[in-house]
């Protein structure tokens, strides 16, 4: 019987990382995607960015589109203070089975909500399955085309608030053009972009964070 690359990535957690510390579960992913097999995790390099912007924001409400094996949930979760949350949509439910063993090793169960379904099909229902107003952060890494009907859909559900960040990841490499260009443009946000790679390789990747003005 076969395994999976993220079935393989999670028996390297278990391997090679400390159960209930979250840094070494990171530096586990990293050391297997860099020696053993490449994955689209956010990675060191940009993870770092992710870091920063998730501890100058300091989030209560974080959502995070596009979980997979669950490496920058466990970067994000890591970082927030005891009471905050963040709430992850992966779409495929092996990814996501292999993502709820990851963050248990992490021993951050407690600070993530993992959700398996479809960002079209949950954003709407966000408030009131969890009775929040708005997201402080949120973290776009997943299909790429539904970047930007999915931050229509987040204006429309005034899940954003004044000062909400958006990070949203491989806006050059796969790219989100259309995402891009309407952040950049529209007088409702405040766009700035970190130059990266795309994660483990030489290719130019980069992080966009955009500021919702309301
Ligand atoms: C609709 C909906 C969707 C989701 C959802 N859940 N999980 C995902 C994962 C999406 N991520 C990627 O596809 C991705 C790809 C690459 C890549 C691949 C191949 C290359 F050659 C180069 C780069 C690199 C990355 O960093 C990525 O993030 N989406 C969740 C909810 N609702
Ligand atoms: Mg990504």
């Amino acid at each position: 019987t076969h395994s999976t690359r993220p079935q393989r990535l999670l028996s390297a957690v278990q391997k090679n990382a400390t159960r209930g510390d979250p840094s070494s579960v990171v530096k586990a992913i990293d050391q297997f995607c860099r020696q053993k097999e490449w994955a689209m995790n956010v990675g060191d390099e940009k993870g770092c960015i992710l870091d920063l912007v998730v501890s100058e924001v300091n989030p209560t409400f974080v959502l995070e589109l596009g979980t997979y094996c669950g490496y920058s949930t466990v970067r994000i979760a890591r970082l927030l203070p005891p009471h905050a949350k963040v709430i992850t949509l992966e779409f495929n439910p092996d990814f996501a089975a292999i993502a709820h063993q990851v963050i248990a090793w992490a021993g951050l169960e407690d600070k993530v909500h993992l959700i398996v379904g479809a960002s079209g099909d949950w954003i709407p229902k966000m408030k009131e399955q969890f009775g929040l107003n708005s997201f402080d952060l949120v973290f776009l890494d997943h299909w790429k085309d539904r970047y930007l009907p999915d931050t229509k859909l987040m204006e429309e559900c005034g899940l954003l608030r004044q000062g909400s960040i958006l990070l949203a990841d491989n806006v050059i490499c796969p790219g989100a053009p259309d995402y891009l260009d309407y952040v950049r443009r529209s007088s409702q946000y405040e766009s700035q972009y970190f130059k990266s790679h795309l994660e483990y390789t030489k290719v130019e990747d980069g992080l966009e964070k955009s500021i919702f003005l309301g």
